[in-house]
């Protein structure tokens, strides 16, 4: 991370296992799919990964700590719910969010077809542009935990600058 004319950046990443019984919320996106993401919250794995990022370059810590697995008030939370409360979180410290980009290692679905929401729910979160939050998707070419379906991962970083 830089701290250079007040500007930082942050990185973040999440895993959540795949498993019958549960939706499949990424981004705020309810995808149609045999199988969900698990979690204590909605498990919304891109959500997790731009709040980490964001906690990053405050140096705030990471998402369990300011919202805690061990705390029923979170279970199934909305995690848009939370990236807003990230959001805020940063902005009451003194900074700006200017850009994100994030990435989703997914086997399937596809998650194309669900990227435009996926940024516009994003940024309404976090009240900055639509074209300030880009978000992409790669299958892993059938390797790792990602490629066997068994799980999926996401990673972002952030690009905030101090106001004033
Ligand atoms: N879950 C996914 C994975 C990929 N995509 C889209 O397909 C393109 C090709 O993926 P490769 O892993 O073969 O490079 C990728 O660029 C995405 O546009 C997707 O929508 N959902
Ligand atoms: C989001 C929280 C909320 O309790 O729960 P999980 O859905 O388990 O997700 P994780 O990415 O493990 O982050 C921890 C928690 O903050």
């Amino acid at each position: 991370m830089s701290d250079v004319s007040g500007l930082r950046i942050g990185q973040g990443m999440d895993v959540h296992a795949l498993v019958e019984g549960r939706r499949l919320v990424i981004g705020g996106v309810q995808i149609p799919h045999e199988k969900g993401l698990l979690g204590h919250s909605d498990a919304d794995v891109l959500c997790h990964a731009v709040s980490d990022a964001l906690l990053g370059a405050v140096r705030g810590g990471d998402i369990g700590s300011l919202f805690p697995d061990s705390d029923p008030a979170y279970r199934d939370a909305d995690s848009v719910r939370l990236l807003s409360e990230v959001g805020a979180h940063v902005r009451a410290q003194g900074f700006r969010i200017l850009d994100i980009d994030a990435v989703i290692a997914a086997q399937r679905p596809k998650m194309a077809p669900h990227r435009q929401a996926m940024r516009e729910n994003i940024a309404r979160a976090l009240c900055i542009p639509v074209e300030s939050v880009g978000v992409k998707a790669t299958t892993t070419e059938r390797l790792g935990f990602e490629g066997r379906e068994e799980g999926i991962s996401a990673t972002a970083v952030a690009l905030l600058c101090r106001e004033g």
